[in-house]
């Protein structure tokens, strides 16, 4: 079983729990009312090439990264460095997160949020609006087509929108036949954890013009952003190198300043 199988697996033996103590229709009078989305779209397209921030405490490649007792502490310093969406790992067994650290986060900060998570079904898209989230993830490596398909509506049908993530040319394929609108390229390989910067280079080119495309994973600093940038990313992912840092508001402002040279991206 490939690492991304069993994180899965435990994502759907701990949705099973939460779907027995909160049935969907509590959970989407929540979302009913929850805050406004915020505009997640306008966010990634700039100015500038646009920084996701991600709150991360550990991860099946690395274990513990970061204790992060005050994700909305860590999140609120992340937005004052310029970060225009916060990720929030919400896996509990292999990251460490919560859908308390999605709402706490979302509460303290004006930027938009994205949950990022294992998403295989619709209940978990109205978790991630009844606790503030503006975006969320979907893996195609872990959806069927269907699935993606009606997961990329009912996602935009509650008003988040979602990221499709992708590391391979026929991944890319699906991506757009599900309509994706934002894709992220994830150098990492959800199977056998190596991360390899170049498959942005590869893979980025088959993404349309007007849909957004994401750089996620592996960014130590502003060379790997300048790098992705180069081949067109209008956003990057960041985790590891900003919550093991002594100073995540500053990284991230290295970042943004970076991404702001007027010779990478025109605004919009
Ligand atoms: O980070 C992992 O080890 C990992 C393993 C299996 C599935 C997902 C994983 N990470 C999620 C992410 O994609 C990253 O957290 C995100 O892109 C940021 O990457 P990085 O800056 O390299 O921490």
């Amino acid at each position: 079983m490939s690492v991304l199988d069993e994180i899965v697996e435990g994502v759907r033996a701990d949705l099973a729990e939460r779907q027995r103590d909160v049935p969907l229709g509590a959970l989407k009078e929540k979302a009913a009312a929850a805050e406004a989305p915020r505009d997640a779209l306008a966010a990634l397209r700039g100015p500038g090439v646009t920084v996701i921030a991600e709150v991360k405490r550990s991860s099946p490649s690395k274990g513990a990264l970061a204790a992060i007792a005050d994700p909305a502490a860590l999140a609120r310093d992340y937005e004052s460095g310029g970060a225009k969406v916060i990720s929030v790992l919400t896996e509990r067994r292999r990251f460490g997160g919560s859908l308390d650290d999605l709402a706490a986060v979302r509460a303290n900060v004006g930027v938009c949020v994205l949950r990022k998570d294992f998403i295989v079904t619709s209940y978990q898209l109205w978790e991630a609006r009844a606790h503030g989230a503006d975006m969320a993830l979907l893996i195609v490596a872990a959806l069927e087509q269907d699935a993606l398909v009606s997961l990329v509506e009912r996602a935009e049908s509650i008003g988040l929108v979602p990221l499709v993530e992708v590391h391979t040319e026929d991944e890319v394929a699906r991506a757009v036949d599900a309509g994706a609108k934002v894709i992220g390229v994830n150098a990492r390989d959800l199977r056998t954890l190596k991360v390899d910067r170049e498959v942005f280079a590869r893979v980025a080119p088959l993404i349309p013009k007007n849909v957004v495309k994401i750089a996620e994973s592996g960014v130590r600093g502003p060379h790997d952003l300048l790098a992705y940038a180069s081949n067109g990313a209008d956003a990057v992912l960041v985790g590891e190198s900003l919550v093991i840092g002594r100073d995540p508001r500053s990284a991230v402002a290295d970042l943004v300043a970076a991404g702001a040279h007027p010779a990478l991206r025109q605004s919009g």
